[in-house]
């Protein structure tokens, strides 16, 4: 178990860039796996998260290269190409992975058997499972096919009208994905507009597809021919420097080739509502998703409410966001934030727990947080819970938390944010 320490930082200063985006790199490789032709993708996440995908492709013969970390090239069998696993496909600890996973399966004629770790086991499936045994798939599991492990077998498949009470891009791309493969029409609607690289990814495919007010809708029976992805960093990664720059004071750091598509921005328009210098510089568009330049300067906060459709556009920022709220002036209030508790952790209650060992004051509510403003932090150890959000939260924290952080459990990390603490250190001046 690996247990890393941060110790405060007088400032941090420099230009950096971050790992791909964890969500572009899984569609990528999935895309690319059940396309007709190649896919080169540049500019992959070598986080745990997107190996689990790779690993579970290649389990259903796809050839998928490493050229390097970082450069992956799928070799796509199209949808009829893909074979029946002779083991388990093992997600490990990613969301992603599962949800859109069983939207592929769902269409294929061959039986598969789907697990992940513990976190995993804990969240819920219902929400992809039931609409897919709706379109014909055949899913059982534990607790009725609610949780992992999970035995599918697809094929037959008719298109769904699917209102989805949350609103979650891995319901709406598992769908889309079964939905490609069915007979008919399949159209998903959400309470609010999740993050949409599924919508923008798969025409860079071939695919059509209709963006509707609150939806989307494809036809079945298309097929994907394989292209060249070019990942941008992802802004979700991004985050944890940006805090760290608006609260170390002093600070002032550039982040790179930062994907900036207006569904995944609620952070950076939250950290300005709160007085935060985050300057973004748009350079450019990678494969249907606009790129650019962040800079960052220390400045004086205030607290926020955050709440409604602002949700859906920052949901995996909550706890880095519960830390920079520690040392705005008047509290942050967090609403309409439920989903949190189904995540790798309850990050309601974790991010909590772990801001409260450092001194913070923070109330758990239903569906959110409350935090009190400016309180300074005393340094101790915090726990990942296996959480690699909850781990870099908490690293974050120990910049500014007398005495520093060791972070135990902080090897979860490397889901998402590979080299991390590298990172944060090139940039703190101490
Ligand atoms: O589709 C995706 O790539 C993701 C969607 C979000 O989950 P939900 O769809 O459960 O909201 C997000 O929290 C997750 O990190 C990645
Ligand atoms: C929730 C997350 O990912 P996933 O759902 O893919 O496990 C995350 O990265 O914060």
């Amino acid at each position: 178990m690996k247990t890393l320490t941060i110790q405060p930082a007088d400032s941090l200063r420099g230009d950096v860039t971050v790992p791909g985006d964890k969500s572009i790199s899984h569609r990528a490789v999935m895309f690319g796996a059940v396309a007709r032709g190649t896919t080169r993708v540049e500019g992959f996440l070598p986080g745990a998260d997107c190996l689990s995908t790779i690993s579970c492709f290649r389990r259903m013969g796809v050839a998928i290269e490493q050229e390097s970390e970082t450069v992956v090239t799928v070799h796509g069998r199209g949808w009829e190409g893909l074979t029946e696993p002779e083991s388990f496909l093992d997600v490990g600890n990613s969301g992603t992975t599962i949800r859109l996973m069983l939207g592929i399966l769902a269409g294929l004629p061959f039986y598969s058997a789907v697990i992940g770790d513990e976190s995993i086991a804990r969240r819920p499936m219902d929400r992809v499972v039931d609409p897919l045994r709706q379109m014909g798939a055949w899913i059982e599991g534990r607790k009725n096919g609610s949780f992992t492990p999970l035995g599918i077998r697809g094929g037959n498949l008719e298109g769904v009208e699917h209102v989805s009470p949350v609103a979650s891009a891995q319901v709406k791309s598992c769908l889309l994905l079964a939905g490609l493969q069915a007979d008919g029409v399949t159209r998903i609607r959400e309470p609010h507009r999740s993050r949409d690289h599924t919508e923008r990814m798969l025409p860079a495919f071939g695919v059509e597809l209709t963006r509707e007010e609150g939806g989307v809708s494809l036809r079945g029976g298309q097929q994907l021919s394989g292209r060249d992805v070019r990942v941008p960093g992802d802004i979700s990664s991004a985050a944890f420097l940006i805090a760290a720059a608006l609260i170390v004071p002093g600070s002032r750091v550039t982040i790179r080739n930062v994907g900036l598509n207006p569904t995944r921005t609620g952070i950076l328009d939250t950290f300005r509502e709160m007085g935060g210098a985050v300057e973004v510089e748009e350079t450019g568009e990678w494969t249907g998703e606009p790129v650019g330049d962040i800079t960052v300067t220390a400045s004086s906060l205030r607290g926020v409410e955050v709440k409604g459709d602002r949700i859906p556009r920052l949901i995996d920022e909550i706890p880095i966001l519960a830390v920079v709220a520690t040392q705005a002036d008047g509290p942050t209030v967090i609403r309409d934030a439920a989903e949190l508790k189904v995540k790798e952790t309850n990050r309601i209650s974790v991010t909590a727990q772990e801001l409260r060992r450092l001194g913070a004051v923070v109330e758990e509510t239903p569906d959110g947080l409350i935090i009190k403003g400016r309180t300074p932090l005393t340094g101790d150890r915090c726990d990942s819970h296996g959480d690699h959000r909850i781990g870099m939260a908490a690293a974050v924290a120990g910049l500014i938390a007398d005495g520093g952080v060791s972070v135990s459990r902080a090897g979860a990390i490397d889901v998402s944010f590979p080299g991390f603490f590298e990172t944060l250190n090139r940039l703190a001046h101490r």
